[in-house]
């Protein structure tokens, strides 16, 4: 907002930077316009073409193309820290339509794993397959089809959560009165409805993880590939996601998470994986993994059980 005195108007740095976004978002709409237009010249081409000859030979199906359900497929997925074998030979198969969950204590390589799946962190070794496109030789393909909210994502929070999820959708391609019409209806599944207008800097915790989440699925993927969705989302909030979850995996969606809520993964996931140490040291049905107990119990056994607790006794006293 501008500032009156006298003659001159003064015009705060925050003020001059919206501006700068607002430019650089109607740029982008432009950019989404023409490429759309694109687009559909060069489908109405392809459909001419395809629509020619009926005994033409049938495309050689691509090699690493996914069976009809199959939405991922990692193969042997490594990464080295230095000397710290962060994640050692990971495989990972996800189907269509499923909610699978990766769990295991801190440092077992969730988030590195879910980072080289998304295209984020360049694997030392390995290949991840999104719908039939490697996401390191044709990374724009494999992105186009995911939906994205890793972990600490730091998010231009001088945007107001209105223009921040304009900006989300313009930049996947989206039509600016399609994206308009799916920021109103994803606010309100998620209950952000009267702090769209407010800045994302302002938002709490809980907040801006919604906020997040909103912005990867405002482009409809085929795959989600959520770090630790529901790490500081109130219960009433988890419950929404959680059905929106549902409803977007029954309309063929696949969902890949983390989470250290044993419950929720019981609850939410189809299937589970346990990553200890960066391995996989149990998959299947979380029917499968947790067998006779709980999940919770082969988690424990699986992470190598709880560490003894010893030399606190300081803390039993008070210093005052
Ligand atoms: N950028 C990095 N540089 C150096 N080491 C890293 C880096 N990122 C992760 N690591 C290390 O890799 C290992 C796996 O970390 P990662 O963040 O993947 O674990 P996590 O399973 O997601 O843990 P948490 O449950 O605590 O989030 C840890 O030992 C961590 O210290």
């Amino acid at each position: 907002m501008g500032v009156r005195v006298g003659t001159v108007v003064i015009v705060t740095k925050a003020d001059s930077i919206l501006a700068q976004f607002d430019e650089h978002i109607a740029k982008l709409e432009a950019d989404a316009a023409r490429e759309r237009r694109a687009l559909e010249a060069a489908l109405r081409k392809e459909k001419a073409v395809t629509a020619a000859p009926k005994d033409a030979p049938k495309a050689k199906r691509p090699k690493d193309a996914p069976t009809a359900e199959r939405i991922l497929e990692v193969r042997g997925l490594a990464k080295h820290f230095g000397d710290n074998a962060a994640v050692a030979g990971i495989d990972l198969e996800v189907d269509a339509g499923t909610i699978v969950g990766i769990v295991g204590p801190n440092g077992a390589g969730k988030t590195t794993t879910l980072s080289m799946i998304t295209g984020l962190l360049r694997p030392d070794a390995g290949t991840v397959v999104v719908h039939g496109a490697n996401v390191w030789e044709d990374p724009a393909a494999a992105k186009r089809q995911m939906g994205v909210l890793p972990d600490r994502l730091r998010l231009f929070d001088r945007l107001t959560g209105n223009q921040l999820l304009f900006y989300a959708g313009v930049l996947r391609g989206l039509p600016a009165d399609t994206v308009r019409e799916r920021v109103a209806q994803l606010a309100a599944s998620f209950g952000l409805e009267s702090a769209l207008s407010r800045l994302v800097a302002d938002y709490s915790a809980g907040m801006t993880k919604k906020l997040s989440l909103a912005a990867a699925l405002i482009h409809s993927p085929r795959l989600l590939v959520l770090d630790e969705p529901f790490e500081s989302v109130d219960p009433v909030s988890a419950a929404n996601i959680i059905e929106i979850l549902r409803k977007y995996v029954a309309a063929g969606g696949t969902v890949l998470l983390s989470s250290h809520s044993m419950d929720l993964i019981e609850r939410v996931c189809d299937s589970v994986a346990i990553i200890v140490d960066g391995v996989v040291l149990a998959s299947g049905t979380v029917a499968e993994v947790r067998g006779a107990g709980s999940l919770e119990d082969k988690f424990v056994e699986l992470a190598g059980g709880k560490s003894t607790v010893e030399g606190l006794e300081w803390l039993h006293s008070f210093s005052d």
